[in-house]
């Protein structure tokens, strides 16, 4: 088997490339971003008449934090839109008959009813904060939909909960809110700073899966004949990022003192994947939370030693 996993580099890429590199018979293919600039058409066509995979896991993606998504909504609609769409119509001209798009819980509505259900899709109005990834992930999954239904090729998708794990990025503002609060509390107890700010109120609620097990989750649902066109990723349980901070900090061996900085925007209230139709086939995530925390920040502290940290 072919597989071209897309954005290899990235935190879910690398944890793919992690899960099938030993697999036998998988014969790997990346590319760069310098290599492969995904929003480029002619170079996404002539790559995929080049390497004619037999599956792809679309991995590639503008992603980040509540900030960024806030922030940058232009560049979240488009290169997503883009990237998707070019990536679709390649592998289906190039005869890929396998395509697996990756998604966000993000896609559901604001005040869908909790836990989120895949019916809940285009029920009502997104979250502000992440509106136009939500949407350009939307349009990729509908893509990827309207592409099996037209043409019969089994391109489906995948929607995890909100990932940390290996390889993640810790920039400062951009990031997401679990390698922001480890860099935030390591470099405070290396400072002794007396204090760090998390942001919001603490109160929402969040999800969290670690990549070793979306990988696996991909794997599981590569291996099936007849996949849903959309199933929800997750692990079923939440915290609060009250619960998280402090379990971040103790992880961290940060003893100082927390305080919210609510100037920054709380996000949606609650995302909680209803994750019965995963568990139906088969499949559960295996790592749990203070067990993942304290891999990730074992990562953290390797990946500044080797000067890979992403930031
Ligand atoms: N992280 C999370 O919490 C969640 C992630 N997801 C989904 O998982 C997928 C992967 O996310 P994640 O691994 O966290 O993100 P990362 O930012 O870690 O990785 C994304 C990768 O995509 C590459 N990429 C982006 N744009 C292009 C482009 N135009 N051409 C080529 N490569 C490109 C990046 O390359 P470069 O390094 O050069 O920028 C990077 O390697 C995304 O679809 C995301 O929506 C879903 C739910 C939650
Ligand atoms: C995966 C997901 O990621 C984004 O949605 P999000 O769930 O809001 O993710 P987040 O990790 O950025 O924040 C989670 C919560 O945590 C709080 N929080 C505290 N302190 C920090 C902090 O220091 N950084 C960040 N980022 N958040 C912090 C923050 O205020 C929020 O209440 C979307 O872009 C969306 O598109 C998407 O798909």
């Amino acid at each position: 088997m072919k597989l071209y996993i897309s954005g290899h580099r990235g935190m879910v890429g690398g944890a793919l490339v992690r899960h099938y590199q030993n697999v036998p018979d998988v014969e790997l293919v990346v590319r760069t971003r310098a290599e492969l600039d995904l929003t480029n058409q002619a170079a996404v066509e002539s790559f995929f008449a080049t390497e004619k995979p037999d599956v792809v896991i679309i991995a590639a993606a503008k992603v980040g934090g509540i900030h960024a998504n806030n922030t940058y909504p232009a560049e979240f609609a488009y290169e997503n839109l883009i990237l998707a769409t070019n990536t679709i119509h390649a592998a289906y001209r190039a005869g890929v008959p396998r395509l697996l798009f990756l998604g966000s819980s993000c896609i559901y509505p604001k005040l869908a009813p909790q836990p989120l259900s895949e019916d809940s899709l285009l029920t009502g109005p997104l979250e502000p904060t992440n509106e136009a990834y939500a949407i350009s992930k939307i349009a990729g999954l509908k893509l990827a939909e309207y592409y099996r239904r037209q043409y019969g090729v089994c391109y489906h998708s995948a929607m995890p909960t909100n990932l940390y794990g290996p390889g993640d990025n810790y920039h400062g503002q951009n990031s997401h809110v679990i390698p922001a609060l480890i860099r935030r509390f390591h470099e405070a107890r290396l400072a002794e700073q007396p204090t760090v700010h998390a942001w919001g109120t603490g109160s929402p609620l969040r999800e969290f899966l670690h990549v070793d097990d979306l990988a696996a989750a991909c794997a599981f649902l590569l291996e099936m004949e007849n996949p849903p066109d959309l199933i929800n990723v997750g692990t079923g349980t939440d915290v609060s990022i009250r619960e998280l901070t402090e379990l971040v900090a103790t992880t961290v061996g940060y003893t100082g003192e927390i305080k919210w900085d609510t100037s920054k925007p709380d996000g949606t209230p609650r995302k909680l994947m209803d994750v019965s139709k995963l568990s139906a086939l088969g499949w559960q995530a295996a790592i749990a939370l203070p067990n993942g925390v304290k891999r990730t920040y074992g990562s953290f502290l390797a990946e500044t030693e080797a000067g890979s940290l992403r930031t």
